[in-house]
């Protein structure tokens, strides 16, 4: 295998006695999707928050194309290309999707984030913000506010913004939550072509999507990966279906 884009090793992170990650090690190689799946309350937010920046580990590391990422904030590590998917509360729902994508841009020049430059009018910033709405699907919404768009449609803003900052990973903390059954389904077909760019760490509660688009999956039960393989071997695992998908058969 090439060497991993993003590595963790021995993660911990307790809340008083409860240990939300656990020793948690995994890799993202390039050109994979690794998909993090799990009950709710499992710790995949927490390990996700610890990726990022957001909240330090107790124990552990992470390295990032081979760099000892650990103590570097947020903005450290996004600026080396540790991209996560905005969240929607840092979308600014007044400005349209195409203004919020060309902050994005803005941001990946070396400007500020949320620095009110005027950049409405801004050739260098409009095509490109346009082709990537286009990308996501959104281009016939760019004039719409954030605000106003549909709970789906804001999360193809939150790519389309993670894409606008051209990060060398993605982490995509349940990207499928909210989008109806077409929705999902141009989102697989976008994710895979994505991973060809960047590779994903994925968490998802969509079995249906994960099944489809997940190289190797790797399951945290209680704070403690249990297991991480390919989805034959995930399905097939009787520890994982005991304690995570149910214990029936797997689907042919
Ligand atoms: N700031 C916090 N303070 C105390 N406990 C927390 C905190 N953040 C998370 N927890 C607890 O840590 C555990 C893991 O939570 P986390 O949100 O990471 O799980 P999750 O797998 O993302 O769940 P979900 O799928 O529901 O989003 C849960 O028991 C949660 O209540």
């Amino acid at each position: 295998m090439d060497s991993a884009v993003l590595e963790l090793e021995g993660l911990c992170k307790a809340f008083g006695a409860l240990k939300a990650t656990d020793d948690v090690s995994l890799t993202l190689q390039p050109g994979e999707i690794h998909a993090l799946i799990g009950p709710n309350g499992a710790g995949k937010t927490t390990l996700m928050a610890q990726i990022s920046g957001a909240q330090a580990p107790d124990a552990g590391v992470i390295r990032f194309r081979g760099q000892d990422v650990t103590g570097l904030s947020v903005a450290q590590r996004a600026r080396l290309g540790l991209g996560r998917s905005f969240q929607i509360s840092s979308l600014i729902p007044e400005y349209s999707a195409r203004r919020n994508v060309m902050l994005a841009l803005q941001a990946r020049q070396g400007h500020s984030y949320r620095f009110l430059w005027p950049v409405r009018h801004d050739r260098s910033l409009t095509g490109p913000a346009r082709a990537i709405l286009d990308r996501v699907g959104l281009g016939p919404r760019a004039s719409v506010p954030a605000g106003v768009l549909a709970h789906g449609e804001r999360r193809l803003l939150e790519i389309a913004i993670a894409l606008a900052l051209e990060p060398a990973c993605f982490l995509l903390d349940e990207p499928m939550a909210g989008m109806g059954t077409e929705g999902v389904g141009r989102l697989v077909a976008f994710l895979r072509d994505l991973k060809q760019e960047a590779p994903i760490l994925l968490v998802e509660h969509d079995m249906d999507a994960v099944f489809a688009l997940a190289d190797r999956v790797s399951v945290l039960v209680y704070g403690r990966i249990i297991a991480t393989g390919t989805v034959g071997e995930i399905r097939a695992n009787p520890e994982v279906r005991r304690a995570y998908l149910g214990d029936e058969e797997p689907a042919a």
